[in-house]
């Protein structure tokens, strides 16, 4: 049985663990997928590479009331395949070699790793290794509903529908949270008939209640949009599927996408013979992130309550840290997580950012809120677009001028909205925030400070 000095299961984030600082340690890279993790091979970097491209053509056929006039004549499907995977299989592939072949230090093993004992793994490539140390990040998978599993008809899922050979001409999917916020936005602005099954009444439902209304109306005018449904039963339909509803229609298309939840792959890794709790599945973590068994730690998708690369890459900096600190019990010179400002963007149409509370959770908590929604169309830049469609929206506590919550849908803003991930984060209150610095006039973020001033809040002399 080999013994190493750290053993980390999963090449995402995992991978981005061992730097020069663990040279002089012995190391097991386990995976059993992909090189590289979600992010890299089926998440955020192709799906945003495919929703350029998606605004790419929206924007060439959304041109005529500036007087430009413009026709998109086609779209290459297999192109814009060919070009995202052509770019991104090679870093997955001289990710793999440079661990495999290029870091003496490391060993790579591929396969199914699980626990059979304390820091003690089957490596589920003919070997069971042991290690001071573990690291716990072996991600998440999709949810299939029953209802889809059990019918027998081919469906995708973000694994594999970035790589249809052709581009379909009717696409229902399932679910109405991120995966198919921008998977709708893709397909139909390459010019497929979306049709969309969503359970809620509105289409990503856990936002705030304006920005999920205010989606959901602009789906529904752009979208074959069923809401307050649920899956009957999924069947063939030629070369196609059919769905059927709870109401009895049929939603028919010629692939379809299954888009309706991840879940931690804690519970496919034996955690109890390695002594790791798990809760509903996901590997329990403190604050350190070290979880029930000494010496392993987790991070990202499989422990974490937040499914984001930003929040996986934060915990690795921490898991780092901390490994090379190699305490456990003296947690005096260890790093925590802040999980206290977590934002998050939906790469759709158009653009969704939030971070903090939603007005519904603020008031729930007892703040007495001051709200303000800014409308993109009433600042310069907005008003240039025409846009009638974004907003910034801001909750802070009534006087003070605390932020609580930030909720921006519109052109950029993921972008738009980082000066109140940033105030929040550093408890800049509303006010200063808008009067402590210049902003550049007439850009986009002038709604964010157009919003602020609008806030019932104290002067703060500035
Ligand atoms: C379609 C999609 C789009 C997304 N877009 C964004 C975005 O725009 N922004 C954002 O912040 N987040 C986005 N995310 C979320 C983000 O991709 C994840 O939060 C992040 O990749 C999680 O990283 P991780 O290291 O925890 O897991 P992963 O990257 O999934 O790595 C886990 C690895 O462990 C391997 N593994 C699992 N079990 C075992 C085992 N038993 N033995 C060996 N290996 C194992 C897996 O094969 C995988 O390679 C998106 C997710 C999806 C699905
Ligand atoms: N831009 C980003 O940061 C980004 C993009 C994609 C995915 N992600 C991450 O990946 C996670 C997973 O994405 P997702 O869209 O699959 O999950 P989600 O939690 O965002 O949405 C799941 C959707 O499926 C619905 N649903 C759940 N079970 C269902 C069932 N049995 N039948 C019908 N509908 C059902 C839910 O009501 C919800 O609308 C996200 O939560 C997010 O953290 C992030």
């Amino acid at each position: 049985m080999t013994h190493f000095d750290l053993a980390i299961i999963g090449s995402g984030s995992g991978n981005s663990l061992p730097d020069e600082r663990f040279s002089d340690k012995k190391i097991a890279l386990l995976e059993k997928g992909t090189f590289g993790g979600t992010c890299l091979n089926v998440g955020c970097i192709p799906t945003k590479m495919f929703v350029y491209a998606a605004e790419v053509a929206r924007t060439v056929t959304d041109t005529a009331k500036f007087g430009v006039d413009a026709q998109l004549e086609g779209v290459r499907w297999p192109d814009i395949v060919k070009r995202v995977f052509g770019r991104i299989d090679p870093i997955s592939a001289g990710g793999e070699r440079y661990r495999a072949e290029d870091t003496p230090n490391t060993t790579l093993f591929r396969g199914h790793a699980s626990f059979v004992g304390p820091r003690t793994i089957d490596t589920g490539a003919g070997e069971v290794i042991t290690a001071d140390q573990v690291v716990v990040a072996a991600g998440s998978r999709p949810i299939i509903p029953d209802v889809v599993r059990s019918s027998g008809v081919p469906y995708y899922t973000n694994d594999d529908i970035m790589r249809l050979t052709e581009l379909p001409e009717r696409l229902v999917i399932i679910g109405a949270g991120f995966i198919a916020a921008e998977f709708a936005h893709v397909f139909s602005a390459l010019g497929t008939r979306v049709s969309l099954i969503s359970r809620g009444e509105h289409l990503l439902r856990h936002l705030d209640d304006d920005v999920a209304r205010q989606f959901t109306d602009l789906a529904v005018s752009k979208w074959d949009v069923h809401r307050g449904r649920t899956v009957a039963s999924v069947r063939p339909d030629g070369a196609g599927v059919a769905v059927e509803l709870d109401n009895g229609r049929v939603v028919s298309g010629d692939a379809l996408l299954v888009a309706t939840g991840r879940r931690s792959n804690g519970d496919v890794i034996d955690a109890a013979a390695g002594g790791i709790d798990l809760d509903q599945g996901r590997v329990v973590v403190d604050e350190f992130q070290r979880t029930s068994a000494e010496g392993v730690f987790a991070l990202g998708d499989v422990s974490s309550p937040y499914q984001l690369k930003h929040v996986a890459n934060h915990e690795a900096r921490v898991v780092q840290h901390n490994l090379l600190r190699d305490a456990w019990q003296d947690t005096s010179g260890l790093r925590r997580t802040d999980h206290r400002v977590v934002p998050a963007a939906v790469f759709t149409d158009p653009q969704i950012a939030h971070v903090g509370l939603t007005e519904r959770e603020a008031r729930d908590a007892g703040w007495d809120v001051t709200v303000k929604i800014q409308a993109y169309g009433d600042v310069a830049y907005g008003w240039a677009m025409e846009d009638d469609e974004g907003f910034c929206k801001i909750i802070a506590e009534r006087g003070t001028g605390r932020l609580l919550g930030a909720h921006v849908i519109g052109a950029q803003a993921s972008t738009v909205i980082q000066p109140l991930i940033q105030a929040m984060s550093f408890d800049v209150t509303a006010h200063r925030l808008a009067r402590g610095q210049y902003w550049i006039h007439p850009a986009l973020p002038e709604v964010v400070e157009n919003a602020l001033l609008g806030l019932d809040v104290d002067d703060s002399g500035l």
